[in-house]
């Protein structure tokens, strides 16, 4: 098979697969299936009849899928990906899929088969609690995100890497379907009729506007930490026991409360769907607890283990400067609370929703899902410079509940 770039067939992946060494033995029988649910790359599961070995092969497509061939999409984001997933793996080795090869020509990367676990955002919908999620992601973002910083690294090989982890092209998407398309009237948002007077108001809001505008500087500058980048429930595999984040190829060198926020935001996007995947009332209410408790376990996790880092391995010599470290721990939960609340807005109306809010069929139930959501995002959006405890977060969710449909 040509290695110059093309986008593979099953039967090019199967090919591909059995000529890597050390992984199949030569009377392998591979199939192949074509898996890609995301918005961008293809992705191929490849499994041996014979031995049971799996492996998933992902390649990136030089253009974005859910557009098409209009939207030109750099190769170099699987570049990006391989190297993220290697970094995170170095740190956290049991919280991301083992990278086997990265093959540069055509933008593929060979890792683990995760097949066993679900991926997050559909185990939530299915109401599933994962005991140790927020124990896990916790460690992930704090480990990732204080070993990339000037707090945790090097900070001449800081800056070096920062230039590997230049994604113009994948920031771009995020700055201008997170921080511009939902303020304005963009042919890439995707409003549905019943919002409009909601969207409307958001479109007017000149408060709510300066506090993007001032998150959305926060991203073009800050290069803080490695981010994840895109760190949803869509790209966090699960079960009971295990926690697996995939698919970083929106890494770059920006502030840590936007993969905080992320996580935040994806929690909080299922608590408004609740309605929509809730037999009733009761059931309701009792899973957005769980929802609310690991929202709040999550930050906690953080900010735990980020504070104990600092403690112990530090590379900053000022770091040690009292009160430095309450204030830089404040000034990222702020941050959290503001990204998680744009976060939010940008799944309701943007180009991209999510299913926790986009699958429940009842339109009626379906739009108070969608305003409680964007009454709980543009909520954080304003007080997050404010904010002085992860408790604020979870009451404005409570507070938004009980005002729109008068449960918790
Ligand atoms: N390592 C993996 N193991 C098993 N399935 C995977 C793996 N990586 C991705 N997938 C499947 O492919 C889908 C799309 O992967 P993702 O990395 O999110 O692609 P995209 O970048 O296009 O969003 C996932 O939702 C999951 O079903
Ligand atoms: C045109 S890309 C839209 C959207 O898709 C990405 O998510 P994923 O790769 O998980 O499908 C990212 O969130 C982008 O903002």
């Amino acid at each position: 098979m040509t290695t110059t770039y093309h986008a593979l067939t099953e039967a090019e992946a199967i090919a591909y697969a059995q000529g890597l060494p050390n992984i199949f033995s030569p009377d392998a029988v591979l199939t192949s299936r074509e898996i890609g649910d995301g918005n961008l790359n293809l992705v191929f599961h490849i499994s041996d009849e014979k031995s049971g070995r799996s492996l998933i092969l992902k390649q990136a497509l030089p253009y974005a899928k859910v557009v098409g061939e209009s939207w030109p999409l750099t190769l170099d984001r699987a570049r990006i990906e391989s190297e993220a997933l290697q970094l995170q793996g170095s740190l956290c080795p049991d919280l991301v899929p083992h990278v086997f090869a990265y093959e540069k020509e055509l933008a593929l990367t060979v890792m683990e088969d995760l097949s066993d676990h679900v991926i997050m955002r559909k185990g939530l919908i299915e109401k599933n609690k994962y005991p140790l999620f927020a124990k896990h992601i916790g460690r992930f973002m704090a480990r990732t995100l204080f070993f990339s910083s000037d707090l945790g690294m090097n900070q001449q090989e800081k800056k070096l890497r920062v230039g590997r982890f230049i994604n113009p092209e994948l920031c771009k998407i995020t700055e201008d379907l997170i921080f511009d398309d939902p303020y304005r009237d963009s042919e890439n948002n995707n409003i549905e009729d019943h919002l409009k007077d909601a969207v409307q108001a958001i479109w007017q809001d000149r408060e709510l506007h300066l506090e993007v505008a001032i998150l959305r500087n926060t991203f073009l500058t800050r290069a803080e930490a490695l981010l994840h980048g895109d760190l949803h429930t869509g790209s966090i595999f699960i079960k009971e026991d295990s926690t697996k984040v995939i698919d970083p190829e929106f890494a770059y060198y920006g502030p840590m409360g936007f993969d905080i926020g992320a996580v935040l935001a994806n929690l909080l996007l299922n608590y408004a769907g609740q309605e929509g995947w809730s037999a009733g009332e009761t059931e309701r209410t009792y899973y957005r607890e769980y929802l609310l408790e690991t929202v709040k376990e999550v930050w906690t996790v953080f900010e735990r283990e980020f504070r104990a880092l600092w403690d112990n391995e530090t590379v900053d010599p000022m770091s040690e400067t009292p009160a430095y470290q309450d204030w830089y721990m404040n000034r990222v939960l702020q941050e959290t609370f503001g990204f998680a609340g744009c976060k939010m807005v940008r799944r309701i109306y943007g180009l991209s929703h999510v299913a926790d809010i986009d699958g429940i069929e009842d339109a009626a139930a379906r739009e108070r899902a969608q305003r409680l959501a964007l009454a709980i995002g543009t909520t954080l959006i304003k007080r997050g410079r404010q904010a002085s405890s992860i408790d604020e977060l979870i009451a404005v969710a409570r507070e938004a509940s009980v005002a729109k449909e008068g449960v918790r």
